[in-house]
């Protein structure tokens, strides 16, 4: 089918063009990626939020963890569950937790140690999920690394029903692409939050600046 064609080589553009970017404009950018997101409102109340350790050239969301931990925030990671297939447990990072490669090789907590049920927190209940990405379009539109892992743990946001977190793809500027396809599994992201900008999909703005495609695109581009 064309349509996996397209996003399989994509993935392999973009995960080359993100892992081109050496460690200081890595570490730039997530200084930028943080200043961003410390200063978005929608992040202001959240006392629960999920982030990701950095694997294969993404956007650095790490030097968040401390100065939101200031703010008294309690910081998710994305644990892959044994047995349950392409689905995440989100579970809480403290000073004691004790990190294991995955069979991707990403850092996460250990597996029998999170397998504990006061260890995590059930999706629907976190305020904030900070999602890795692979690519992303001026809609808002969030390509990951294709194995569905947060549009199933996540699915239960396309119902519309219900608490669920706001939802934030975090990524280099670098991975925006003109148009990505659209899967109807994909989770609508409340934003695209990059070293340069910020994307809101049109659903998401207010309806006076709905319109205002042109604005929105250039935002992201910086
Ligand atoms: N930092 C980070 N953590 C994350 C994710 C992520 O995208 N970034 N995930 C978001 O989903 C989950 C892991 N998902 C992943 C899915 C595919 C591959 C991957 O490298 N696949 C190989 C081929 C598969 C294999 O090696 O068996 C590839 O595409 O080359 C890695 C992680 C959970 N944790
Ligand atoms: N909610 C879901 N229920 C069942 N299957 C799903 C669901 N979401 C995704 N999938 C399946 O997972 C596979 C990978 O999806 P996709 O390529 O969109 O992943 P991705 O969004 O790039 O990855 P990730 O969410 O892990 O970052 C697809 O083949 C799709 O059929």
């Amino acid at each position: 089918m064309p349509f996996d064609a397209d996003r399989r080589q994509l993935r392999r553009r973009l995960r080359a063009r993100r892992r081109s970017l050496g460690a200081q404009a890595q570490r730039i950018a997530a200084r930028r990626l943080a200043r961003r997101l410390l200063a978005e409102p929608r992040l202001r109340h959240v006392r629960h939020l999920a982030l990701y350790l950095p694997s294969d050239g993404e956007i650095d969301p790490t030097p968040l963890i401390a100065l939101l931990a200031r703010r008294g925030v309690r910081i998710y990671l994305p644990v892959l569950r044994p047995l349950v297939e392409n689905r995440l447990w989100f579970v809480r990072l403290t000073r004691r937790t004790r990190l294991a490669p995955n069979r991707f090789g990403i850092a996460e907590p250990q597996t029998r140690a999170s397998a504990h049920p006061a260890r995590r927190l059930p999706a629907w209940a976190l305020g904030a999920v900070l999602l890795p990405l692979v690519g992303f379009d001026a809609r808002g539109e969030r390509l990951g690394m294709g194995g569905g892992f947060y549009d199933r743990s996540l699915g239960f946001v396309r119902r519309g029903v219900g608490r669920r977190p706001r939802l934030y793809g975090l990524a280099h500027a670098l991975q925006q692409v003109e148009r990505l396809p659209v899967a109807p599994w994909d989770v609508p992201l409340d934003a695209v939050v990059s070293d340069a900008g910020r994307v809101v999909p049109s659903h998401r703005m207010k309806p006076e600046t709905a319109r205002n495609d042109d604005r929105n695109a250039k935002r992201a581009g910086g």
